[in-house]
């Protein structure tokens, strides 16, 4: 099935979900009128998933969200039971808790789903959405499992039979089979009785070694819980029990490495040497336990970007084993990551090799340091400058709270159906979602980061622990990503600049650069290697400035861009370019739509080739085209303002006097870089560029080198080599590093 045909049937899917969510809203608060029995749940739930036969809506994966609601803030044992029976549609039973047991193989469709049944044996259907996508259905909802649904939501569904709906992971709780919480009913008849701190740990080790890194995490923490340790602990004839604690702490430490929990793992390697060391008479026999703990301790802070905490515990492994050859080398890598926070000095080519070869996910660490989030005037918040940055210097450098490449296994086809918005996209939105929601759900520093970005005014607001992990709010959570989420380019190795103005469906999130407020000329420019986004001045910029970019190029049609905005960001732009626009009377901004359509056209049938100039009378029409665009900006609004509907037409004017009149670059080039808000000038040997609203793009790089050929050629060494320094720096800041630009412009050097 091609491309637009999954769209009409997506499309036909979302239209359907909102009838239905219409006419759902009128049963709430009835009780199902009919509801698969238990017969039909075993039927519909009796293949094993990795049986199942792909579906269209298996292959592409949706998310629907629904009418937003919170997520529970009470924990598990302070919420009353309910039954199903006593479920009400289209309601979330604030206060309660539904526990249940799985009694079919799960399947994924929009969800992973099973069947469940209750202590009173009432089956019904269960659907979890957002799930950990790291998860295989069969390890999400295993039959068999219990489980505890916090505050659940009962939802009429597509085929109007109703189902238990769970958008929030932290409103499902995997139970054990020893928990309290579950009812005689449900309860299996044998329990495993286990009663000493080695069984747990013997139970965590296996679970790792079999690498169900979750798993054992429960079991560690089972053992870690079992027996809460008295001051008389300390003492050497405790010294076996200890030990295992100690051991569970350090093994839990690297399982929540491995699971990318690095708070936890940073809190547990931790707690295992603090306890050590209070520990003194035992300590000196342990050296190796030790090391392993700071190990961990060392490789959970260099994940949270506390590149000195983790140089510290790397320097106390150093202090038992010097010649720890795995500290030495972490120690390496932390000072690398130290300079590049601290200085922002990176080894680009470097990072685009490893993008391209090896992960786009790359090991640097952020440069924050030269901007700072303050509140703006009118706009919320914004990013500003804390020192004078020059132009083509970073302004940051920055590594996304997550990516979702289109290139990643199962990402290429996805969508969000959301009823809040009455947006549907598609790409890999629904991806990024579920991936940002699994990443702050054991991240409470990261959830109150992600917190702060912009989410359109969601309530309500916050960040609660509840029963271990964040009570994440996916609903806020993709209020906040259609606002702040960036797409990538096609290219996202910074190489290929051609491509990376190619549309793409990657998208991804930045914490600190989801500050940045819109403007249409603006003075820095994004470009990106793997998963860091770097980010350059356009402009010198003073101490204090507020750091402006444009969300999305400016279209010819101010009408149509600002309606855009409107619908994507909530705003109306009002930089210099488009009041501007909103000056220039009604006809004559007609006429110029209508003359830059004519210069596209121009330029697509007349593509200029290396060898053969283009006939003499053609390049005239194009000048005299040029000079009708021209003339459509008005004098007075358009002063020093870039003029986008011409520097396409401008470089092509000059690159076809490279082949031919020669002569004529100079003046040709300049007006390319006048076209996009550079003003250049030279009298006696001195260049000076005013660059208030300039614009920076390819074509500015490729007039700005013919322009320095052009003074080299007459001899004029000093203007040629200063437009060239100008030249790189554009180049850098539309790259991010000056890689390939020998490759691609010393030809035209010669
Ligand atoms: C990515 S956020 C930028 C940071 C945001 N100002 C904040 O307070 O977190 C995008 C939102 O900022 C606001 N914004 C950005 N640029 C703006 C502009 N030029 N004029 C008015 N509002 C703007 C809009 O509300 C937009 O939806």
């Amino acid at each position: 099935m091609d491309d637009e045909a999954v769209l009409n049937q997506l499309t036909g899917l979302y239209e359907k979900q909102k009838q239905l969510a219409k006419s759902a809203s009128d049963r709430k608060g009835q009780r199902p009128r009919q509801k698969a029995t238990r017969a039909e749940l075993c039927d519909q739930f009796s293949t094993h998933a990795a049986a199942q036969v792909p579906s269209l809506y298996s292959m592409v994966r949706q998310t629907a969200i629904g009418y937003a609601y919170p997520p529970c803030s009470i924990p598990l044992a302070n919420l009353e039971p309910i039954a199903i029976n006593e479920l009400e549609l289209e309601t979330v039973h604030r206060g309660r808790v539904l526990v249940v047991r799985t009694f079919g193989y799960p399947s994924r469709i929009q969800a992973v789903q099973n069947a469940i049944e209750d202590r009173e044996l009432s089956v019904d259907r269960l659907a979890v959405y957002n799930f950990d996508m790291q998860l295989r259905p069969e390890q999400l909802l295993p039959k068999g499992q219990l489980l505890a649904v916090k505050e659940p939501y009962y939802k009429v569904t597509a085929d109007g039979a109703p189902v238990v709906r769970v958008d929030h992971p932290s409103d499902l709780v995997v139970l054990r089979p020893e928990d309290a919480i579950i009812p005689m009913q449900l309860r299996p008849k044998l329990l495993e009785l286990v009663d000493s701190l080695s069984h747990w740990k013997a139970k965590g080790n296996a679970a790792f070694k079999a690498k169900d890194y979750r798993g054992a995490i429960e079991m560690y923490s089972k053992g870690i819980d079992y027996q809460q340790m008295g001051p008389e602990c300390h003492q050497p004839k405790e010294e076996g029990t200890l030990m295992l604690r100690l051991d569970m702490y350090r093994n839990r430490a690297q399982a929540n490495i491995y699971l990318g929990r690095y708070e936890a793992a940073l809190a547990d390697a931790e707690a295992s040497f603090i306890i050590t060391n209070a520990w003194t008479q035992a300590e000196a026999s342990h050296v190796n336990s030790k090391i392993k703990a700071f190990y961990r301790a060392g490789i959970a802070a260099y994940h949270l970007q506390n590149y000195t905490k983790a140089e510290e515990k790397f320097e106390a492994i150093l202090e038992m084993v010097p010649s720890d050859a795995d500290a030495q080398r972490e120690i390496q890598r932390i000072r690398r990551r130290l300079v590049e926070q601290s200085l922002g000095a990176y080894d680009f080519a470097e990072m685009i090799d490893n993008a391209m070869m090896t992960n786009k996910r790359l090991d640097v660490a952020d440069f924050t340091a030269n901007v700072i989030v303050q509140k703006t005037a009118d706009r919320g918040h914004g990013l500003f400058t804390t020192k004078t940055i020059k132009a083509g210097e970073l302004v940051l450098v920055e590594k996304a709270l997550f990516v979702a490449f289109n290139t990643d296994e199962g990402t290429d086809q996805s969508v969000i159906m959301n009823l809040n918005t009455d947006v549907m996209s598609v790409g890999t939105h629904s991806t990024r979602l579920i991936g940002v929601v699994h990443k702050l759900l054991h991240s409470p520093k990261l959830a109150e980061e992600f917190i702060r970005l912009y989410d359109g005014g969601y309530k309500p607001r916050g960040v609660k622990i509840v029963d271990g992990v964040v009570a994440v709010d996916t609903f806020q959570v993709e209020a906040a990503l259609d606002y702040n989420g960036f797409g990538l380019p096609a290219d996202p190795t910074a190489v290929d600049r051609d491509m990376a103005d190619q549309p793409t469906s990657s998208t991804g999130v930045w914490l600190t650069s989801s500050f940045i407020n819109h403007d249409c000329i603006g003075n820095a420019a994004r470009s990106f290697i793997g998963d860091i986004m770097v980010i350059r001045a356009t402009k010198d910029l003073n101490k204090g400035d507020e750091i402006l970019m444009r969300y999305k190029n400016s279209e010819d049609d101010i009408e149509s861009f600002q309606k855009s905005m409107l619908s994507a960001w909530k705003f109306k732009c009002s930089c210099a370019l488009c009041v501007a626009e909103a000056k220039t009377p009604e006809p004559q901004r007609q006429r110029r739509l209508q003359l830059i359509k004519d210069a596209r056209t121009f330029l697509e049938t007349n593509q200029i080739t290396e060898q053969q100039p283009p006939p003499l009378g053609l390049i005239a029409k194009a000048e005299q085209l040029r000079a009708k665009i021209e003339a459509s900006y008005g004098q007075a609004q358009f002063k020093d303002l870039p003029r986008q509907g011409l520097h396409d037409l401008s470089l092509w004017i000059c690159m076809t006097h490279i082949l031919g009149a020669q002569h004529k670059v100079q003046t040709a080039a300049v007006a390319v870089l006048r076209d996009l808000g550079f003003m250049v000038s030279v009298k006696k040997n001195k260049v000076s560029i005013e660059r208030t609203h300039c614009r920076m793009d390819m074509s500015g790089v490729h007039a700005g080198m013919y322009l320095a050929v052009a003074y080299y050629r007459k001899g004029q060494n000093e203007v040629g080599e200063e437009l060239e320094r100008f030249t790189m720096e554009m180049y850098k800041t539309i790259h991010g590093c000056m890689l390939r630009f020998e490759e691609k412009f010393g030809v035209i050097k010669g």
